[in-house]
């Protein structure tokens, strides 16, 4: 029998969840915008990134020595260094050149300071050079348009601008790049039993999801509008859904069937559709997604993401819906992580199991402290491990999930 959540929607299978996550968001896509590139950092690509130019955009020495052209020896003239326009070599000459200077025309391939004896008086022109190992034709030349031609593509659409994209958007030649506006969200986090401050005390914890959603979410190409704490009071959870200004709403907590656990009924007053009321994973198992009205008429439909209160819990919520959804909402490619594992991989008999994991040589190892009111676990992980119902046998393969860093 499939299980049921509180109100009426199935529990879905993991893999289920994500998916329809990920199709929210696609529904939803951000436009595109021209942005500086050091402001697309950590943003992603509107449209495919193309050469400006052929690179390099001039056939280039590899090496610091001798353009030389033809074969030797040669006599010597002058030198060419990295940023200047060469005279042409004519057959039977050569010319002292840098590392990623522009070779003169008529050279043919460069002769390494290493392999190469000059003799001679002290007139440039009366030495002549000789090769102690001869350089075949465009030896340790790199030709023009060896990396790539003016207009070819680099990248796709949907990379993630990372410092590497950076670079290599410079290098061939872009001043500007068009990335997809960052989500806008608000972090609600719910709950009256929480300390933003000092020690816990009696029934008193320590907001932990506020201090890791809040940089994780950034991290994630989210812009954050604001984190709020939002007292356990009916009215003022569906107030705070039906007037929030974020295209993602993110809570954490009252997700379960507690007596103040108000997400289920605040979302019904707000005029809220479930996606996703229940998952079948651990932890994590009572998260959400649902689709809000828009704030006012005409206005785009908002999303919801509803993490359960338990911090690990929390996170499962985090890597299975609100992070697909904010990737697909950016158009950001779904690329998925994977590993061989060397040790089996207990996995639970019916449900996902997300197990925080240190990455080793021999594949992922679990940590103790993954129960899901523990972070001490995730605080060590490199990744977590999806662990199918059933788990994963010796030399099975593994899929990795990010954790915050
Ligand atoms: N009768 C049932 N009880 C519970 C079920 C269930 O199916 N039936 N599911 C359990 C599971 S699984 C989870 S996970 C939790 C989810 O609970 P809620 O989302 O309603 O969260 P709360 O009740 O508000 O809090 C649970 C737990 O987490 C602590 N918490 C909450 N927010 C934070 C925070 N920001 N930082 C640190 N800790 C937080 C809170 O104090 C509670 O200890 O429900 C089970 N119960
Ligand atoms: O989803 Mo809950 O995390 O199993 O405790």
């Amino acid at each position: 029998m499939t299980a049921t959540a509180a109100r009426g929607i199935a529990v879905v299978p993991w893999p289920q969840a994500r998916d329809t996550a990920r199709q929210a968001g696609a529904r939803g896509l951000l436009p595109g915008a021209e942005t500086e590139p050091a402001d697309a950092l950590g943003q992603v690509l509107a449209e495919p990134l193309t050469a400006l130019t052929d690179l390099p955009a001039f056939d280039t020495s590899a090496m610091d020595g001798w353009a030389v052209a033809g074969p030797g020896p040669w006599r010597l003239a002058g030198q060419v260094l990295a940023g200047r326009t060469p005279p042409p070599l004519a057959d039977g000459w050569a010319t002292g050149i840098a590392t990623g200077a522009q070779l003169p025309p008529g050279a043919t391939a460069v002769l390494r300071r290493e392999d190469g004896r000059v003799s001679g008086g002290p007139a440039p022109a009366a030495r002549t050079l000789r090769a102690t190992s001869e350089p075949g034709p465009g030896k340790d030349v790199r030709p023009r348009g060896q990396e790539c031609r003016l207009d070819e593509q680099l990248l796709p659409a949907g990379t993630l601008v990372t410092a590497a994209v950076l670079g290599l958007a410079a290098a061939c030649g872009h001043d500007r790049l068009t990335v997809r506006r960052r989500p806008t969200v608000e972090l609600l986090v719910l709950g009256d039993e929480l300390l933003t401050a000092g020690l816990p005390g009696p029934g008193l914890v320590r907001d932990a999801l506020g201090p890791m959603l809040q940089p994780w979410l950034a991290a994630a190409g989210a812009e954050l509008l604001g984190r709020r704490a939002v007292r356990d009071d009916f009215g003022l959870l569906r107030d705070a859904l039906r007037h929030s200004a974020a295209e993602v709403v993110i809570t954490t907590g009252g997700t379960a069937a507690g007596p103040v656990d108000f997400l289920h009924a605040a979302l019904a007053e707000s005029g809220a559709r479930l996606l996703v009321d229940g998952v079948a994973v651990r932890p994590g198992h009572p998260m959400l997604l649902a689709e809000l009205p828009p704030v006012r008429p005409g206005g785009p439909v908002r999303h919801l993401v509803g993490l359960p209160g338990n911090p690990l819990a929390a996170v499962a919520g985090t890597v299975t819906l609100a992070l697909p959804l904010l990737h697909a909402l950016v158009g950001r490619s779904a690329a998925g992580r994977f590993t061989r594992t060397s040790q089996g991989l207990r996995g639970l008999p019916a449900d996902t199991r997300l197990l925080p994991v240190r990455l080793t040589e021999d594949g992922p190892v679990p940590l103790a402290f993954d129960g899901p009111a523990m972070l001490r676990g995730l605080a060590l992980a490199d990744a977590l491990a999806v662990l199918p119902p059933g788990g994963v046998a010796a030399g099975g393969r593994v899929e990795l999930l990010p954790v915050p860093n």
